[in-house]
């Protein structure tokens, strides 16, 4: 009897993860039709599309082979692509950095191609060392397990936005949101069933977790299974293992691991969905390649292929990321649509019209078009500035969004005719100088001592030269008099009030 149970729980324990590849390449044959129709599509050339669209975007650095980006390509039928990019859920929203891969899945599914948004629940609790001077610092399980679900539902809002290409936009086709797998590996035939044809239709997209495969999978598994077929000398190699090898502290085993993990995802989804493409910024290649070597060697098959985008720097060389100081967060919940749209209305001449190829769905001519207008004389300034806000902040924060920020901008202009309220003043009282004071302290005190006080100018006496020149504004409106005294209806709904000295420097009076 005992020794039957030690043999039952010794099996369960060994028992090999369904989902886990052995190297016997016999199992070639137990790849999906559909994954090895895939993975084989792609290793032909894929005629002008979506890699060529990207390209003259400037939204390609580097391919793992000519095949799939090639335009020179053989006359055939264009292949269908599963593409994906995966996001690590290290902080409650995405940021600008990332938008660039969910633009890139976009311009997959306007191609007709099937985009797959990965969430790290796994590789989240590991660690990206790509780009990385120092160890992470480990998260809670909570923290990944909120962050997972609060990147999902932005995914999922931001690419249910992406525009379809106009010769679509009457036909109705319906992007397909599901958080299963099966969707996926059965969306050849959503897509056939929906267009019949690849390239002229919207692709569907997905988003997945990779915790869904992860959970289960066993550390002897994983070694037997995955780690025999990974080189150490290859890994080593890897941009950001050499990197933090020469630093003081070294590298953890565990951050070390990471890229096996992520080539791991693309094998798990390459067998199982037919996901044949992985894209990512370049700072992602090693892990990318990981992947693809992965396929090559358990699989032995070809036709997963990598593709990188350049990363999105930042005027002093640092690239737009969650860790870095100041980042554009695309949840309306860390940065309101107002701030975001403000971002790209600031952007200097010089990166507009990048921007615009980068970030936006016009087409290269109309942005052609939009560049010769600044060189025009009576060009108004940050007129194309104003498009390009208006097309991100539509992506990503949709018409409502743009609306507000809009609403939002026009209303703090120094002299609009719009009434304040205090939602809009307290949604710039982040980006401005702000400070409490009890009502008793506003209510009925002379503006001149107010503006000093908060410090919005040096002294009482520079603030009633500003008055006389005309450049001090309480709530927007002009301020004539130096015996201005704060009133009641002053305090925009009991609660705020906002001072201004000119265009530009601006005091959020809160009510305490
Ligand atoms: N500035 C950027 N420009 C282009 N792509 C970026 C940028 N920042 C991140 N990405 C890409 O977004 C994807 C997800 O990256 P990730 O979730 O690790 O964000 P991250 O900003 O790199 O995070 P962290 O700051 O924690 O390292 C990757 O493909 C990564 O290359
Ligand atoms: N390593 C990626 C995120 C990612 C996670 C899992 C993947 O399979 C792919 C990508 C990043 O940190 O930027």
């Amino acid at each position: 009897m005992a020794s039957a149970a030690m043999a039952a729980s010794s099996r369960a324990l060994f028992r090999p993860h369904r989902l886990l590849l052995l190297p016997d390449p016999r199992r070639r044959r137990h790849l999906s039709a559909s994954a090895l129709a895939s993975a084989n599509a792609a290793a032909t050339t894929v005629r002008r599309g979506v890699v060529d669209v990207l390209r003259e975007r400037g939204l390609v650095e580097a391919t793992t082979s000519e095949a799939l980006g090639s335009s020179s390509a053989a006359s055939g039928e264009q292949q269908k692509l599963k593409v994906y990019c995966g996001f690590d859920p290290t902080a409650e929203s995405l940021h600008l950095g990332n938008l660039l891969g969910l633009v890139a899945l976009s311009w997959f599914r306007r191609c007709g191609h099937t985009a797959v948004a990965l969430v790290g629940g796994a590789t989240g609790r590991v660690g990206d060392p790509s780009g990385k001077s120092a160890e992470r610092p480990e998260l809670d399980l909570a923290a990944v397990v909120a962050n997972s679900d609060a990147i999902k539902s932005l995914i999922a809002q931001i690419l249910t936005r992406a525009p379809e290409p106009s010769h679509l936009a009457q036909s109705g086709k319906e992007a397909i949101l599901d958080k299963h797998e099966d969707a996926l590996a059965n969306s050849d035939q959503d897509l056939s069933e929906k267009s019949g044809n690849v390239g002229e239709s919207m692709g569907s997209f997905v988003i997945l977790d990779n915790y869904d495969w992860w959970k289960d999978i066993t550390l002897l598994d994983f070694l037997k299974e995955v780690g025999k077929f990974a080189r150490v000398g290859t890994m080593i190699a890897k941009e950001s293992v050499k990197k933090r090898l020469n630093s003081e502290d070294g590298m953890s085993y565990t951050e070390f691991t990471y890229q096996l993990l992520q080539g791991y995802d693309f094998l798990y989804m390459f067998k199982n969905m037919g996901v044949n493409v992985q894209i990512g910024g370049s700072d992602q290649w090693g892990n990318i390649t990981a992947g693809t070597d992965l396929i090559r060697k358990i699989l032995q098959v070809e036709g997963a292929h990598g593709l990188t985008f350049p990363l999105l720097l930042k005027s002093d060389g640092t690239k737009f990321g969650k860790t870095e100081d100041g980042a554009i967060w695309l949840s309306p919940k860390m940065l309101s649509p107002y701030k975001f749209y403000q971002y790209f209305f600031s952007v200097p001449d010089v990166d507009v019209v990048r921007f615009m190829k980068i970030l936006t769905f016009l087409s290269l001519d109309e942005i052609h078009d939009l560049e010769e207008s600044m060189k025009k004389p009576g060009y108004v300034p940050n007129t194309v500035q104003r498009r390009l806000a208006e097309e991100v902040t539509r992506f990503v924060h949709g018409q409502e969004g743009v609306e507000e920020a809009l609403k939002a901008t026009e209303a703090l202009r120094p002299g609009a005719q719009t009434q304040l309220d205090s939602q809009t003043i307290e949604g710039i009282a982040d980006d401005v100088p702000s400070c409490s004071l009890p009502y008793d302290q506003v209510l009925k005190s002379p503006l001149v001592d107010l503006a000093a006080s908060t410090g919005l100018l040096a002294s009482k006496s520079a603030v009633r030269r500003l008055i006389k020149q005309g450049g001090l504004y309480l709530n927007n409106k002009k301020i004539d008099s130096e015996d201005k005294l704060v009133e009641e209806g002053d305090i925009v709904d009991g609660k705020v009030l906002l001072l201004s000295a000119g265009k530009k420097n601006k005091m959020v009076v809160r009510i305490s």
